[in-house]
C-alpha cells in the first residue's frame, strides 16, 4: 500500500482506488469491505478530511485576526486619528486637501451633480485641465487610502450614511477617518492647519454662505454650503461713508480682542440693517464678508424645523470670524410689545401668524450665545423695525443700527453710471436704437455724435458714462428722491443694458407707468379698506341689534341660561319667537367677513340697511362704548363679540 504519497490534507481519489484495489487483493477482505465498520471507515477518511480543512481555515482566521489585533494596538499606539463629519466646516477644508493631494485619484466611480453655488470638491475627470466642464465629479468608494505626507504615512477612510432627521425625513450624512502614523500629536494638527490654509486660499475669490436650511439628525447638525463671488464693494451705492464706517467698525472690533477680554466683555458686535425691500441690506453684509473674508452663517427662522434648541446647536458650531446672519428677523417673531399689547387685558394679538418654533428669548439666547465662541459679527436684516422687540435691539445685542432708504436722485445717477460705466456697446446697435428712440434729445447727446465719428460704424465703442453727460442727466432728471428702491431702478436698466441711450430716454415714461401703477394698487387696497370697514360696522348693529338685522351667525350664541333665571339685568327678549327673516347678502346683517369677498363690488357691502323695526334694547346695561368708536379694532370687536372686553 502507497501511503508515502497522501499529502496533508488525506489520501487523493487515485490514492484511495489504489487502496480499495489492495483491498480487494487481500483473502477475506471482500468480507472486511463489506463490513460496516470498514464502510464507516471511508466516512471518517472524510470527516478527518473535513477536519483538517476546518483546521486550516481556523489557522488562516486566526493568524488574521491576530493580525488585524496587532495592527489596532500598534495603529492606537503609534498613530492619531481624527474625524471629520459633513456639514461641519473642517469637512471642507480635508475634503479639499485631500482632492490636491489627489488621494481620490484611483476612483472609477463618481457621483456627478451639475455645477452651481453649491460647493463641492469634486476631481478633474477631464483630460484638459483647462476644460471646468458643467458638472463635478466626487469620488464615491469608500475603501481606506494610504497616501504620504511630508515623509508620514496617512491612512484616509470614507463613510456615508442615510439617518432620520428632525420631521423624519432621511438625511444623507458622511465622515471622513484620517489616520497619521507617528505618535507626535502635532503632525495631525498640522495636516489640519495646513488643510485650512488650502482652503481659505481656494475660497478667496469667493464668500462662503452657510445655510441652516436642513433638519438636523440626533446630536449633529448639517450646513449647507455655497459660494458666491465677491461682491465689490464700488458697486453698492450707498449715502457717502456708509459703507466705510460699517467697515472700519468691524475693523476696529476684530482688532480689539484682548481689550474685549480684559473689559470682561463678550467679543460680539451686533449690527441691524433696516429699511424697504431693495435697497442693499444683503448686499451690503454679502461685500463685508469679502473684504474681511469671513464666512456667512445664514439662518432662517421662518423654517419649520428651526427652533430654540436648534438654533442654540447650530450656533454652537460656527467658528470664530465668522458673520452670523439672520435675515428678516421681523418674520417669525412676535415682539414682546405685542404680547403685552394690552386693550384693556385682552389675549395676546397675532396679527401675524407665527411660522416659527423659536421663541423671542430662545433668539436672545442665541444672539448672547453668539459671543461665547467670540470674535463674531452678527448681521440682522428686517423691512419693519418698529416690529422688533426691544430686548432685541439693546446694545450688546444690536450695537449698530443702519437705516436704508429707497434711492436719492444721487444715487439713480450713481447706479446708471455704474451699470453702464464700462459697458461695451455697439456702435450700430446705438445707431439703431437712437433710431428707434427718435429722440431729438437723445439725438444731440455727446455719445451719439461719437458713435458717428467716422470708424467707429459697427464696432465696439466703450461708453464714457459720466455724470456730465446728457444722458445720465436726463436718466437723473426722470426720478424724484425716495421714490424707487435701487432694486427697482436696477431692473428697469438691467431690461435696458444693451442700450444706455434708450435707457435715459425711455425713464420718464417708465416712471409714469410705475407711478400710475402704484395709484391703481393704492386705490385698490382703499377700496378693500373700505370694504372691510363697512362689514365691521355691520357686524358690530348685527351683534348688537339683533332683532333688526337677523341673528349673527359667525360665533356661536350666547349659551341659553340652561332652565335657569336670567342673570340680573338681562330682561327676556320682547321679541316673538319666529324666526328672522334672512335678507340677501350685501344687504342684511349678514356680517360674516369671510361672505364679504374683498373684492366684491364695493356697492354691494354698502348697500343701506332695510328699514329697521323700533329699536328695543336687548339689555338692560348700556351698549359698550366701543360702540361709539366708528373704527373698533378686529381684535376689540371679536372681545365685543365673545363677552371678554
Ligand atoms: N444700494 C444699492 N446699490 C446697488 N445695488 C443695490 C442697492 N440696493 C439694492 N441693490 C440691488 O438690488 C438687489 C437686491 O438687493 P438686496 O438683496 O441687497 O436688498 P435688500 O435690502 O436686502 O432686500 P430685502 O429686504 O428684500 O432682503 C441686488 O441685486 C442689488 O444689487
Amino acid at each position: 500500500m502507497n501511503t508515502t504519497a497522501t499529502n496533508l490534507l488525506g489520501p487523493t481519489v487515485p490514492q484511495r482506488r489504489a487502496l480499495w484495489d489492495d483491498i480487494k487483493g487481500i483473502p477475506g477482505s471482500m468480507q472486511l469491505v463489506s463490513l460496516p465498520g470498514l464502510r464507516s471507515s471511508w466516512v471518517y477518511g472524510y470527516v478527518v478530511d473535513g477536519i483538517k480543512y476546518l483546521a486550516a481555515g481556523a489557522v488562516v482566521d486566526a493568524v488574521r485576526r491576530v493580525f488585524l489585533w496587532l495592527y489596532q494596538r500598534v495603529k492606537l499606539r503609534y498613530s492619531t486619528s481624527a474625524e471629520f463629519v459633513l456639514g461641519d466646516p473642517s469637512y471642507e477644508w480635508i475634503v479639499l486637501f485631500l482632492t490636491e493631494n489627489n488621494v481620490w485619484q484611483h476612483s472609477r466611480d463618481f457621483k456627478v451633480t451639475s455645477k452651481s453655488s453649491k460647493l463641492v470638491y469634486g476631481v478633474s475627470v477631464s483630460a484638459d485641465p483647462e476644460i471646468l466642464g458643467s458638472a463635478d465629479y466626487v469620488p464615491t468608494y469608500e475603501s481606506p487610502q494610504l497616501f504620504r505626507w511630508r515623509g508620514y504615512w496617512v491612512e484616509v477612510q470614507r463613510y456615508r450614511a442615510q439617518v432620520q432627521g428632525t420631521g423624519g425625513q432621511p438625511q444623507q450624512t458622511a465622515a471622513i477617518f484620517l489616520t497619521v502614523f507617528t505618535r507626535n500629536l502635532s503632525v495631525l494638527s498640522e495636516l489640519v492647519e495646513e488643510a485650512h490654509r488650502g482652503y481659505q486660499n481656494k475660497i478667496k475669490p469667493f464668500v462662503t454662505i452657510f445655510l441652516a436650511d436642513s433638519p438636523s439628525y440626533g446630536g449633529s447638525f448639517l450646513w449647507n454650503v455655497k459660494r458666491k463671488p465677491h461682491r465689490p464693494i464700488e458697486s453698492i451705492i450707498l449715502p457717502e461713508g456708509t459703507l466705510d464706517d460699517l467697515i472700519s467698525d468691524a475693523k476696529r472690533f476684530f482688532a480689539s480682542e484682548s481689550w474685549y477680554h480684559r473689559a470682561g466683555i463678550p467679543h460680539r458686535r451686533g449690527y441691524l440693517l433696516y429699511g424697504p425691500p431693495g435697497t442693499g441690506k444683503s448686499s451690503t453684509i454679502h461685500a463685508v464678508a469679502g473684504i474681511l473674508n469671513l464666512e456667512i452663517h445664514s439662518f432662517s427662522l421662518a423654517s419649520a424645523f428651526v427652533d430654540d434648541s436648534f438654533l442654540q446647536r447650530a450656533t454652537s458650531t460656527i467658528p470664530k470670524r465668522s458673520i452670523v446672519l439672520v435675515e428678516d428677523i421681523d418674520c417669525a417673531l412676535p415682539s414682546r410689545e405685542d404680547d403685552d399689547d394690552s386693550d384693556g387685558g385682552s389675549p395676546v394679538r397675532h396679527d401675524r401668524p407665527r411660522r416659527s418654533g423659536v421663541t423671542l428669548s430662545g433668539l436672545l439666547n442665541m444672539i448672547d450665545g453668539i459671543g461665547s465662541e467670540e470674535g463674531k459679527l452678527f448681521f440682522a436684516t428686517t423691512n419693519y423695525i418698529d416690529r422688533l422687540d426691544s430686548a432685541l435691539m439693546r446694545p450688546g445685542r444690536i450695537d449698530r443700527r443702519i437705516r436704508y432708504t429707497l434711492a436719492t436722485v444721487a444715487q439713480a445717477q450713481r447706479l446708471y453710471e455704474r451699470l453702464f460705466k464700462d459697458a461695451e456697446v455697439d456702435g450700430e446697435t446705438q445707431r439703431g436704437v437712437r433710431d428707434d428712440v427718435a429722440s431729438p434729445l437723445v439725438a444731440a447727446t455727446p455719445l451719439a455724435a461719437d458713435l458717428d465719428k467716422p470708424g467707429t460704424s459697427g464696432l465696439s465703442a466703450p461708453l464714457d458714462i459720466s455724470p456730465d453727460r446728457a444722458e445720465t442727466r436726463v436718466f437723473a432728471a426722470a426720478v424724484r428722491d425716495y421714490e424707487f428702491s435701487p432694486a427697482e431702478l436696477q431692473g428697469y436698466l438691467l431690461s435696458n443694458r444693451e442700450s444706455p441711450i434708450a435707457a435715459a430716454a425711455d425713464m420718464s415714461a417708465w416712471v409714469a407707468r410705475q407711478r400710475s401703477e402704484r395709484q391703481e394698487k393704492a386705490d385698490l387696497k382703499a377700496q378693500r379698506k373700505e370694504r372691510m370697514r363697512a362689514a365691521r360696522a355691520k357686524m358690530e348693529a348685527a351683534r348688537f341689534h339683533p332683532h333688526q338685522y337677523g341673528p349673527y351667525t359667525p360665533f356661536p350664541p350666547p349659551p341659553p341660561h340652561m332652565g335657569l333665571p336670567p342673570p340680573p339685568g338681562v330682561l327676556p327678549s320682547p321679541l316673538p319667537s319666529s324666526p328672522t327673516p334672512s335678507l340677501p347678502l350685501g344687504q342684511s346683517g349678514d356680517t360674516d367677513v369671510a361672505a364679504v369677498a374683498p373684492d366684491a363690488p364695493l356697492a354691494a357691502s354698502t348697500t343701506p340697511a332695510p328699514a329697521s323695526p323700533p329699536l328695543v334694547p336687548h339689555a338692560t346695561t348700556p351698549p359698550p362704548s366701543h360702540l361709539d368708536n366708528p373704527e373698533p379694532s378686529i381684535p376689540k370687536l371679536v372681545n365685543g363679540i365673545n363677552g371678554t372686553s
